[in-house]
């Protein structure tokens, strides 16, 4: 089990939760965290990569108790975040951005280089090291974005909206990567729609007004999505939704085969 949630709350006033009561638990492989626009993804990922702190529950990241400092401290080591935006400096090398990112997260210094390389070649930008950020194509430039947050060889990789705004083809050059990426990581993709990550996640957990609905199979969070747009959408009815219990049980293959996973 990499990130165990239990009960996590977070709010940034006093007058409502964004994060409320959220059990979750990715294990490795894909994992989609799918949920309207201000349905509490971005928090509940700066959680999880310990930008945040949980204000109540417990929440766990690579056996590690995020909810104080010494348990964040170790976590932040493990992981690696690919934020919606980020600027990359156009006048620095990519082989220097990545080696500098590692730096950043840990790596000690001799060998940043060669850390550097490996995450180029992960994500296949291999020879492109000596090229300058601003002259590569802008999916180039988010592909040293990885990179960027591979360098330290996080146990898990976390990408907020991966696939936004990009068409079919680029989707599924998104997806071989991904499927690479979690051959020996845990990956967490979010997106404010299971189409966008539906081909690319073994599991997906949708969320709304900061609570957990769904934990089960793309299938079935595809399902969920569909009836809740035919009903008007998330959000108006959420005391209403589709306890993750419930829906794992109705989900059975997808909640067996994650409970078969170490
Ligand atoms: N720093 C902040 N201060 C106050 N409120 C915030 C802050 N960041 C986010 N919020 C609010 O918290 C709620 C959840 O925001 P969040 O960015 O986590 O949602 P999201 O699902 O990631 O949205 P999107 O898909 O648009 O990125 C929204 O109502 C947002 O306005």
């Amino acid at each position: 089990m990499q990130v165990l949630a239990e009960g996590v709350e977070f709010a940034y006033s006093e007058k409502s939760k964004v994060i409320d009561g959220i059990t979750w638990t990715v294990r490795s492989g894909v994992t989609g965290l799918v949920g309207e626009k201000g349905s509490g993804k971005t928090t509940l990922l700066s959680l999880i990569v310990t930008l945040k702190q949980p204000q109540q529950g417990r929440l766990i990241v690579g056996g590690y108790d995020v909810g104080g400092v010494p348990g964040r401290r170790a976590a932040r080591r493990l992981v690696g975040f690919v934020p919606q935006q980020y600027t990359l400096a156009g006048e620095l090398t990519v082989a220097d951005t990545v080696s500098y990112c590692a730096w950043v997260s840990g790596v000690r210094r001799g060998r940043c280089e060669a850390a550097a390389e490996r995450a180029l070649a992960a994500v296949g930008l291999d020879g492109h090291g000596r090229r300058r950020v601003g002259s590569l194509s802008a999916d180039d430039r988010r592909l040293v974005g990885f990179a960027a947050a591979l360098a330290h060889d996080p146990e898990i990789l976390v990408l907020d909206g991966p696939a936004d705004g990009l068409d079919e083809d680029r989707r599924a050059g998104l997806g071989a990567i991904v499927s690479r990426l979690a051959a020996d990581r845990a990956v967490i993709l979010s997106a404010s729609d299971p189409a966008d990550v539906a081909g690319m996640c073994a599991d997906v957990g949708v969320l709304a007004d900061g609570r957990m609905l769904f934990q089960g199979t793309p299938t079935g969070a595809a399902e969920l999505w569909a009836e809740r747009a035919l009903r008007g959408g998330f959000g108006t009815d959420a005391g209403a939704g589709v306890p993750v219990s419930r829906a794992e049980g109705s989900d059975r293959a997808g909640a067996e085969r994650s409970r078969g996973e170490p």
